[in-house]
C-alpha cells in the first residue's frame, strides 16, 4: 500500500530562495508496519525499526524528519512517545537507552555528538563529573550530561553487522539518556554540527545524510529476559540537479557525492524489489548502514517527499518510481531477545573481553 498523505498543513508557506515551492506532498511507505506510532511501540518490544525521509532537494524532508519549534518533526515527536512508553511500562520492565548520531558527507562518517571544546553541554560539568564515564560494547559510552571535551576521540568509526543481521558504528560517541529531554538535547547539540548550506533550491540544503540511532536494552522485572530494540531516524540528502541548485565549487562536490550515493540507494532498492540474487550494499557507505533497513531485519517506514509543481515533475516522477519500487522489499524481521541466562553469559563474556571485574555475575 502506498498512502499520499499530504504533509502540507503550512498553508501560506511562502519561498524564500529560488524554486522552493509552495507547498510539498509526502507519500508514506511503509514496510512490515502500520505508521509511525506503531513502530515506536515495536522499539520497545525488541525490534529494530527505522524511519527515514527520501526525496529532491528542497521537498521538505528535514520538515518530516525534524520539523520546526512549531511543528516538531518526526524526530522529536518519536522521542516525546518512546519515553511516555517507558514511563507507562516502568512496573513491567526496566529500560536503559543510549543514542549515537552520525552524518555521512562527502562519503565520509562524521560523529555528530564528538565532544568539541565549543560545545556547550561541555563547559558547566565537573572533572568528578567526568570520571564516570564509561566504554561499552566497543563503542565510546558516556551519560549524555558527562561530555567531556577532550577524551572519547574515537580512532575510527565502522560500519558493523552482527549476527542477527543489526547494523551498529563501532566507535561512536553513544550518549546515555534517560529522558526525551535529554535526547531531544543531545539531537539538537548533533544538529549544530550537521553540514548544511544555501543553494537555489533551498535556503538550508542539508549537505549530508543524517542517521540518528536510539538503542534500548529492555529488561523483564518479572523475568530477566532482555529485549534488544533500535530506532534509527534518517533524513536524507536531497537528489539534485546542479543546473538547478546553483552549485558553488564546494557544493558540486556535495551534490555529487550525495547524488553518488543515493543513486547506490536506487540499486539496493531495484535489487532487493526484482528480488535479485546479488544486492549492491557494499557500493556505499550510506547502503552499508541501511543494510538492516531495507531487505533486513527491521521495521521500515519511508516517507518520500515530492514537489507538486511542474518545474519539478521530472525528479517528482522518479521519486514517485522510487517510492512503488522500495514498496515491494520485503524486510524479515525478527525480535532481538534473549533469556536471563543467555543475558549473564554475554554481560559476563562482555566483561572478560573488557578485562573487568566479574564478582557480581559469578555469585
Ligand atoms: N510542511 C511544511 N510546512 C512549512 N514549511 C515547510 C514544509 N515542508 C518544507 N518546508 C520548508 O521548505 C524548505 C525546504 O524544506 P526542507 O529543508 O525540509 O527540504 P529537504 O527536502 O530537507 O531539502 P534538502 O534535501 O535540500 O535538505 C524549508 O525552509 C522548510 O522549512
Amino acid at each position: 500500500m502506498v498512502r499520499g498523505t499530504p504533509a502540507n498543513q503550512h498553508q501560506g508557506f511562502e519561498s524564500q530562495v529560488g524554486y522552493v515551492e509552495a507547498s510539498t506532498l509526502c507519500v508514506q511507505v511503509t514496510l512490515s508496519s502500520r505508521g509511525a506510532r506503531a513502530l515506536i511501540q515495536s522499539t520497545l518490544d525488541g525490534f529494530n525499526v527505522t524511519i527515514m525521509a527520501y526525496g529532491q532537494t528542497g521537498s521538505g524532508k528535514t520538515y518530516t524528519m525534524i520539523g520546526s519549534e512549531n511543528n516538531p518533526g518526526i524526530a522529536p515527536r518519536a522521542f516525546k512517545r518512546l519515553f511516555q512508553l517507558i514511563e507507562a511500562g516502568h512496573s513491567r520492565h526496566t529500560v536503559q537507552a543510549s543514542a549515537y548520531m552520525m552524518e555521512l558527507y562527502n562519503d565520509k562518517l562524521i560523529d555528530l555528538l564528538r565532544p568539541t571544546g565549543n560545545n556547550e553541554l561541555t563547559k558547566s560539568k565537573s572533572e568528578s563529573e567526568y570520571s564516570k564515564e564509561i566504554r561499552k560494547e566497543g563503542a565510546y559510552a558516556m551519560s549524555f550530561s558527562l561530555i567531556h571535551p577532550l577524551v572519547f576521540q574515537s580512532e575510527k568509526l565502522d560500519i558493523k553487522k552482527d549476527k542477527k543481521g543489526s547494523v551498529h558504528v563501532q566507535g561512536a560517541t553513544v550518549c546515555s539518556v534517560s529522558s526525551a529531554g535529554e535526547l531531544m538535547r543531545a539531537f539538537q547539540q548533533g544538529l549544530t554540527n550537521r553540514h548544511t548550506a544555501a543553494t537555489k533550491m533551498n535556503v538550508e540544503s542539508s549537505r549530508s545524510h543524517l542517521i540518528i540511532v536510539v538503542c534500548l536494552t529492555i529488561t523483564s522485572r518479572q523475568t530477566g529476559s532482555v529485549l534488544k530494540g533500535k530506532l534509527t531516524l534518517v533524513d536524507l540528502a536531497g537528489s539534485e540537479r546542479v543546473s538547478k541548485s546553483g552549485a558553488s565549487a564546494d557544493q558540486l562536490r556535495e551534490a555529487n557525492s550525495i547524488n553518488k550515493s543515493l543513486s547506490a540507494l536506487g540499486d539496493v532498492v531495484s535489487a532487493l524489489s526484482s528480488e535479485s540474487s546479488f544486492v549492491p550494499y557494499r557500493n556505499s557507505k550510506l547502503t552499508m548502514l541501511l543494510q538492516d533497513s531495507l531487505g533486513g531485519n527491521s521495521k521500515t517506514l519511508v516517507f518520500v517527499n515530492v514537489s507538486p509543481v511542474a518545474h519539478n515533475a521530472d525528479e517528482t516522477l522518479v521519486s514517485l518510481m522510487y517510492a512503488s519500487r522500495i514498496k515491494q522489499i520485503t524486510n524479515s524481521v525478527s525480535r532481538n531477545s534473549d533469556n536471563k541466562e543467555i543475558s549473564r553469559l554475554k554481560s559476563i563474556i562482555s566483561k572478560l573481553k573488557k578485562g573487568e571485574d566479574l564478582d557480581e555475575d559469578i555469585t
